[in-house]
């Protein structure tokens, strides 16, 4: 690993006057931006992954803290205080959402991070002594300005610092960190029910990754593209440094003015101004809408598909058909969806996005269908948000909760995953506000479908719910199979150049192909490539 010298300090001017004409270089690159993680990489990716583990753990706590709060709000709670209660944090991370991709391009991904840990830590304090219903909501509502920022940061940052070859797992893990963090709290849960004021431990505990996580970055960079987005090209060149295997002076000069050839910079006297043309060119420039169509339509299917539904009310469908360990339930769902999410971590590269999209909606649509005849058959009542069971678990009822589970299978192995590598869609100049776009479709969908799921099976019976969800799904894989092209294993800016004049599914999945077909060496970096390929896509970003 070079660190730049003295003589190595880069200018734009500097940057410009070098030939990258050689093929020798561009696949040296290639070969740099493909090769291992570097230990900073590592450490950073793991680090932005704790903002995952606490969107899972701030979200999937509440339930079981609604348990057993009690009296220790000053009240018993009514129904509505605790939809309040748990909709606030949904509600603070889908404000925080909107802004905090553009807070990202001005003011960096590293900050903004660090301010999330802030809101989490406030958040939590807050709730830890509340004493009214009230205080209660103000804290989940900071916590969840804090969940809405590291919803959203986290793999944007993951990405822009993973090599290409690497980037679908690494930004997984973050999706990791979110499952995880759903499948311990509600194991914490279940053990702190009977326990005095159980919950404000729970709630006391969340204070300590986001605590971590703050102290460890005051020592960590930022990512490199963002820096030369900042024209800050020296401070770049070191993290450049520091995140690839084999990165020489020419290389490191080389990406710098890859990024800054894509990057084609943002009119405006100001960072506002700026913003708001970045906000202007997501939809005036094709690619950039494309790129916002696939983004947000991946992030509304997740949603809109019904998965969190269960995450937040399985308890009380398993319940309502005759199994009284419905805790235990929960935590068979949300450990399906850890332990799946483990499995797309070790696929999502090899086997590539788009098939794994292509694979888990039909498995997804194939069980609620099933689940919707299940519910056909069960006789249930559900009557003011209360349920009334008729007789035992059946045998539709054991159906039901199989294929509930195969349903949370499929949705983890595709669509619980894939719609977070939305940064790799967007350009580097709107980048944040094209994330920022996606996850407040996100929000917005788990806001929609946690308020109206119960009203759902109240209005349209559980019959008519599953077969909605169905229905949607069935729309969602026409979407995918015309809209969604392949993005494994390509450099971010060839990702952008793909987008170019369509959607490109079927060369998506030749260059895709070739560049899983690219051998890595002993070293990590891979073999000199035939650079036929490579030309294709570089032309176009050296022109
Ligand atoms: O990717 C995550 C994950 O699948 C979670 O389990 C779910 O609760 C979230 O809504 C989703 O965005």
């Amino acid at each position: 690993m070079s660190e730049p010298t003295k003589q190595d300090e880069l200018s734009s001017t500097d940057v410009d006057a070098l030939d990258y004409s050689s093929k020798d270089s561009q696949s040296d690159m290639i070969a740099m931006d493909s090769a291992k993680p570097t230990p900073l990489v590592v450490v950073l990716v793991c680090l932005a992954s704790i903002s995952g583990f606490m969107f899972g753990y701030d979200t999937g706590y509440i339930s079981s803290a609604l348990v057993s709060i009690g009296t220790d709000l000053g009240k018993n709670l009514t129904y509505g205080e605790e939809e309040f209660i748990t909709a606030a944090t949904s509600l603070g991370a889908l404000i925080t959402s909107v802004v905090a991709g553009p807070m990202a391009d001005i003011f960096g991904r590293k900050p903004v991070l660090m301010f999330s840990n802030t809101l989490f830590i406030v958040g939590a304090i807050i709730q830890c002594a509340a004493e009214t219903v009230w205080t209660m909501i103000a804290g989940r509502f900071v916590m969840g300005f804090g969940v809405g920022i590291g919803s959203l940061i986290a793999p944007l940052f993951i990405s822009e610092l993973a090599p290409s070859r690497f980037r679908g797992r690494l930004v997984i893990l973050n999706c990791m960190g979110i499952t995880c963090g759903q499948l311990i709290a509600y194991a914490i849960g279940a053990g702190l029910t009977h326990v005095n004021n159980g919950w404000r431990i729970q709630v006391g505990l969340s204070i300590v990754p986001p605590a971590i996580q703050l102290a460890a970055f005051l020592f960590l960079p930022d990512t490199p593209r963002f820096l030369i987005s900042k024209n800050k090209l020296e401070k770049a060149a070191k993290v450049i440094a520091r995140t690839h295997h084999g990165a020489t002076a020419t290389l490191i000069h080389m990406k710098i003015a890859e990024i800054q050839s894509i990057n084609s910079s943002l009119e405006g006297k100001n960072v506002w101004q700026r913003t708001w043309n970045g906000i202007k060119k997501i939809h005036s420039v094709p690619s950039n809408f494309r790129a916002l169509i696939i983004a947000c339509g991946l992030q509304g299917i997740q949603q809109f598909t019904g998965f969190n539904s269960l995450m937040y009310f399985s308890a009380t469908i398993f319940k309502a058909i005759g199994f009284d360990n419905s805790t235990a339930v929960s935590i068979i769902v949300s450990g399906t969806n850890f332990l799946m999410t483990i499995v797309a971590f070790f696929i999502i590269d090899r086997v590539g996005r788009r098939k794994m999209l292509l694979f888990s909606l039909p498995i997804m649509m194939i069980a609620m269908v099933i689940c919707a005849i299940g519910f056909h058959y069960v006789d249930l009542k559900f009557e003011h948000h209360s349920v009334e069971l008729e007789g035992g678990v059946s045998s539709w009822g054991y159906v039901i909760m199989v294929f509930m589970i195969v349903y949370v299978a499929g949705y983890a192995i595709g669509i619980g995953n894939v719609p977070w590598q939305q940064s790799e869609l967007f350009p580097q100049n709107v980048r944040g506000t094209g994330a920022s776009y996606a996850t407040a479709t996100n929000w917005s969908g788990s806001l929609v479908i946690s308020a109206t799921f119960l009203t759902m099976l109240e209005n349209i019976t559980p019959t008519g719910t599953f077969a909605l969800f169905a229905a949607l799904t069935a729309v969602s894989i026409v979407f995918v199979y015309f809209v969604y092209p392949e993005l494994s294993n390509l450099a971010l800016e060839e990702t952008q150049n793909l987008l170019k004049g369509g959607f490109n599914i079927k060369e998506s999945l030749a260059l895709a192909e070739k560049r899983k077909h690219q051998k890595l060496s002993p070293a990590g970096s891979i073999d000199k490539l035939d650079l036929e390929h490579i030309d294709e896509v570089q032309r176009v970003q050296y022109a």
